[in-house]
């Protein structure tokens, strides 16, 4: 096997269910050995979709959908390398630990000694040796989540989906378990593909990030290309607060918005085409009226723990949001600095192929967007 191989492919693949709404339209990527691969989107845009399609627990309407080269699109469940651990853990409640993370190997008639080793081993890597004994009832949310992932790791598989399983833990403990989950996957070299709705989550913990909306994957990429370069509105939107402002782009690095020109790092738009402009509200940093490029008056402000979130308004009826240790007054005119790299250039409608095509044109010395 080659180890440079997409472990799994999709290519042109669309699910649509009975009731006739196409949940995947078209859709193709793949993902490498070894990684840290996170589905990201609003609720219903096709994540657990493509986690059942990867399991075999459903078939796609048409397209294809690879596993380590070989097509899989009629390959049973049951002979795929891949486990699942679902949000709810699915652990059988009558079964001890031990039993719960032993069920899949008793089913493949796994010999005793076997069992115990890899039980054995499973627990020492979630950090659960001397529970095999308790009972699930017995167990905390956080214990139950590793007695699931012990699960799916008993089984060797050569790939993890885990649909949502923090979604059910207080925040201190799904901190918690980010870092752990993250760790696990470094230790175990395995693919781990996990779905959240949660951008901090996926920011947080992933080696790649697909952003879903649609049917589509809006954008992939490394989190800080997705935050730092989003393609589109609904990704800037979707991945951390921003401020998305109208624009024209007049030439190669100038670009005007809120009435004014600015220089910027991006080129290869047609002259005066319409845009919108990014500025992340970390970007903007609070000074005197006349030193700021953009003035603008307070209209809200509130303080949260690190930072205040100032909102205010400039002379084109722009919103503006700002996260500054600076403290504003309701009512008073600041000025908003920022830096020509801090403005991010979106097309309308762009698609991520036309954005990658257009990126490599111009050479990557800028964004080039
Ligand atoms: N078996 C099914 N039959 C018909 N429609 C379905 C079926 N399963 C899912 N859907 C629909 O497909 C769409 C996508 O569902 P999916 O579960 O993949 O979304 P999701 O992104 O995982 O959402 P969530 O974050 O809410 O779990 C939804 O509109 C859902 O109602």
């Amino acid at each position: 096997m080659n180890d440079n191989q997409a472990i799994i492919r999709f290519e042109n693949v669309t699910k649509q269910y009975d009731n006739d709404l196409i949940v995947l339209d078209n859709v193709s990527f793949e993902i490498e050995r070894g990684k840290f691969y996170t589905l990201l989107g609003p609720s219903g845009c096709g994540k657990t979709t493509i986690l059942r399609l990867i399991a075999g627990f459903t078939e796609a309407s048409s397209g294809d959908i690879y596993f380590n080269g070989k097509k899989i699109n009629s390959v049973p469940a049951n002979k795929r390398q891949v486990n699942t651990v679902f949000q709810d853990y699915a652990l059988f409640p009558h079964l001890n630990v031990f039993e719960n993370i032993a069920f899949g190997l008793r089913i493949k008639k796994v010999k005793n000694t076997e069992v115990k080793k890899r039980v054995s081993e499973a627990l020492r890597f979630v950090n659960l040796e001397g529970y095999e004994n308790r009972e699930i009832k017995e167990m905390s949310g956080g214990q139950r989540q590793r007695v699931a992932i012990a699960r799916a790791i008993v089984n060797q598989p050569e790939v993890i989906l885990l649909d949502e399983p923090l979604s059910a833990l207080d925040l201190k403990l799904r901190t918690e378990m980010q870092y752990e989950l993250r760790e696990l996957q470094r230790r175990l070299g395995i693919t781990f593909i996990f779905v959240t709705h949660d951008q901090e989550e996926a920011l947080a913990m992933s080696d790649e990030i697909f952003v879903l909306n649609k049917g589509h994957i809006q954008q992939s990429g490394a989190p800080t290309d997705i935050y730092d370069e989003p393609i589109n509105r609904f990704v800037a939107d979707f991945i951390g607060e921003s401020n998305i402002i109208p624009g024209s782009m007049v030439e190669d690095f100038v670009v005007e918005f809120a009435g004014e020109r600015f220089e910027c790092v991006d080129k290869g738009f047609d002259p005066n085409e319409k845009i919108e402009i990014v500025i992340r509200p970390e970007d903007l940093e609070i000074t005197d009226p006349e030193k700021g490029k953009i003035q603008v008056k307070v209209d809200s402000q509130l303080f949260r723990g690190v930072h205040y979130e100032i909102c205010g308004y400039d002379k084109d009826g722009n919103e503006w949001l700002v996260h500054s240790t600076k403290k504003a007054t309701v009512d008073e005119e600041i000025g908003l600095y920022f830096e020509p790299e801090a403005i991010h250039v979106m097309r309308f409608g762009e698609t991520e192929e036309e954005f990658d095509k257009r990126l490599e044109a111009y050479g990557d010395e800028t964004h080039a967007n």
